[in-house]
């Protein structure tokens, strides 16, 4: 049986998304069946063309590639209506108010580990009890940190930083306000480090530092947690999307890889464990 999926977003997750599961699309098991976006006339035509978020809603699964507030503004009411939505601006969580509806169904939601790992192991030990407080910094090149609502004057600053700085230290919640495209990750290691308490119990674990570097190639995201179960460090470096230097490359794959897990629980076919 073919999965139709559609989009939120046809940018640069999208598109690589896209890539990605051309074995899937060549083999019948997925067909992609549409975009929603706010401007076509600024898109490459996607598989399925543009369609409105209504005729999204009857797809198997829609999957946001789009952003916080793209998820804010549709993700609820397609989890209302009964639709499985896979996100990967997990950012949108930190809202408990958009949590909750997200959460609530009766629609599946799937959210991707996206450019970080290492959540399997914070979920475990944050569900025994075993984990009292998680770090994660992320380090991106200074102009891709550069945010609409900076002053012209702190964005050229920020252009032409000649050393490191750190940009924000804080909690996830702020974080993901202020820079919504660049710390989803923070939000998403604060839902694995909830355990079994609440959204915001455990995103009050986490401490945000983000980092403009002039002189990387890389996006790097460094995750610390300590508790009773241990202490823990992981270092990620990913190489940035080609289409968009704020993206990991690695979110689109995870993103293919969380479709492959979904399509094989819905018996749409195999997918490695
Ligand atoms: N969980 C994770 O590890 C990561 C999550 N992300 C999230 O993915 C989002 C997308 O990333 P990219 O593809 O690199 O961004 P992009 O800027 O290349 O593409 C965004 C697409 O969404 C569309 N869009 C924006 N607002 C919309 C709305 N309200 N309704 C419909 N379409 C809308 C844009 O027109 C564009 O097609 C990021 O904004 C971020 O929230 C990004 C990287 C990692
Ligand atoms: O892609 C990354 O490295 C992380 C990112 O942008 C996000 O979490 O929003």
């Amino acid at each position: 049986m073919t999965a139709r999926i559609a989009l939120i977003g046809y940018g640069a997750i999208a598109r690589e998304l896209v890539e990605h599961l051309a074995p899937e699309r060549e083999a019948g098991v997925v067909e992609l069946a549409g975009a929603v976006v706010r401007h076509p006339e600024r898109h490459p035509s996607p598989p399925g063309g543009f369609v409105p978020i209504g005729e999204a809603a009857a797809r198997d699964l829609v999957v946001e590639c789009a952003g916080v507030a793209a998820a804010r503004q549709h993700g609820p009411a397609l989890v209302a209506a009964g639709t499985a939505l896979l996100v990967t601006s997990v950012g949108a969580l930190a809202d408990a108010e958009v949590a909750r509806a997200l959460l609530g169904g009766p629609g599946e939601l799937v959210l991707t580990s996206g450019a970080i790992g290492g959540l399997d192991l914070i979920r475990a030990a944050a569900q025994a009890g075993g984990l009292d407080r998680a770090t994660i910094t992320t380090t991106k090149t200074a102009s891709s940190l550069v945010q609409p609502w900076m002053g012209a004057a702190e964005a050229a600053r920020i252009r032409g930083l000649a050393e490191p700085e750190l940009l924000f230290d804080g909690t996830p919640a702020e974080a993901i306000e202020r820079f919504p495209g660049n710390v989803n990750v923070a939000v998403a290691l604060g839902i694995a480090a909830r355990g079994l308490g609440d959204i915001a119990d455990g995103l009050a674990r986490v401490r945000v530092r983000i980092v403009a570097d002039p002189r990387t190639d890389t996006s790097t995201h460094v995750i610390g947690a300590e508790g009773s179960s241990g202490a823990y460090r992981f270092e990620i470096g990913n190489r940035p999307s080609r289409a968009n230097p704020r993206t990991s490359a690695l979110t689109a794959q995870a993103v293919a890889a969380d479709v492959r897990a979904w399509l094989a629980r819905r018996g749409h076919g195999a997918a490695g464990p």
